[in-house]
């Protein structure tokens, strides 16, 4: 296994196109773009890596799959009555949808419907007592107490989130939002800054190679069931209009974040976390 990961590393590091980094939040603009990591976390235990695997990078998008299985926990079916569960074919924060489809988002990954899952399981907290409960349950996941939010990647998020306010308050014209849109909109720019290495990414995904189970410690997540619906929701959708593509090439359920990481689970065998920022 550190065979082949090393040879990746090794193949990535002679490429000249290491893409582009997002550009509309000004602190991942600032992230270097030669920068690789790549990391395997097994059942058993092992986590194999490659590249600069210690690194710390703005999880973004992948901080959906957590808060969705949150809200699953939460609120069980009844979350489908707040978003669908259909790919949507569009980019990730798209508003054209939402205007035929009364304010309901297509599915929870793309960021009307993540903005929608925080409001859904805000239930009359307050922004920081979800944030940390979401914080708690990641560590819990990767097993690491050290996970924590990057505040001035959120800052920089919230200072520039003209789009995503725009997905709020058209949903709230449809009566589709229960809380403040602020506070909804200040709890999902922080959960989306939520900084992490590789390794503690991939040790995060285990609860959904082994059936729900986290193989390393031993606690069941979620049932086996919702494993399985949560990667196939994944194939469907992680990569929003990119989906079909990564389905086709890669063959895994996975979620990316525009800060360059992914999140694949290959079931029954590994979780794997990369990260390269362009
Ligand atoms: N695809 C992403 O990673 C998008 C997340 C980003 N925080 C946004 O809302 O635009």
């Amino acid at each position: 296994m550190q065979d082949i990961l090393d040879e990746i590393a090794f193949d990535i590091s002679g490429m000249t196109d290491r893409g582009q980094v997002a550009d509309y939040i000004p602190e991942l603009a600032a992230v270097d773009p030669s920068q690789f990591a790549l990391s395997v976390a097994l059942p058993s235990g092992e986590v194999f890596s490659a590249g600069c695997a210690n690194q710390l990078f703005s999880i973004q998008s992948i901080s959906k799959v957590f808060t969705l299985t949150m809200a699953l926990g939460k609120l069980g079916d009844s979350l489908w009555h707040r978003v669908g569960r259909e790919p949507s074919g569009d980019p990730f924060n798209s508003i054209v949808q939402l205007e035929h489809e009364h304010g309901k988002p297509r599915n929870p990954f793309i960021n009307a419907g993540a903005i929608a899952v925080v409001d859904a399981i805000m239930m009359g907290h307050q922004p920081k007592e979800l944030l940390a409960e979401l914080i708690q349950f990641i560590r819990y996941l990767a097993h690491d107490n050290s996970i924590t939010i990057d505040e001035g990647v959120a800052l920089s998020e919230l200072a520039t989130g003209h789009r995503n306010s725009s997905l709020a308050h058209f949903m709230a014209s449809f009566g589709q939002m229960e809380h403040d849109i602020n506070c909804v909109l200040g709890a999902y720019y922080h959960q989306c800054a939520i900084a992490m290495n590789s390794e503690q990414l991939a040790k995060a995904g285990l609860f959904l190679v082994s059936q729900g189970t986290n193989a390393v410690t031993g606690k069941r997540i979620v049932s086996a069931q919702r494993a399985r619906r949560i990667n196939a929701l994944m194939l469907m959708f992680g990569h929003y209009d990119g989906s079909g593509e990564f389905a086709y090439r890669v063959g895994l359920p996975g979620k990316s974040g525009v800060g360059g990481g992914i999140l694949a689970i290959a079931p029954n065998k590994a979780s794997i976390a990369v990260w390269s920022p362009g």
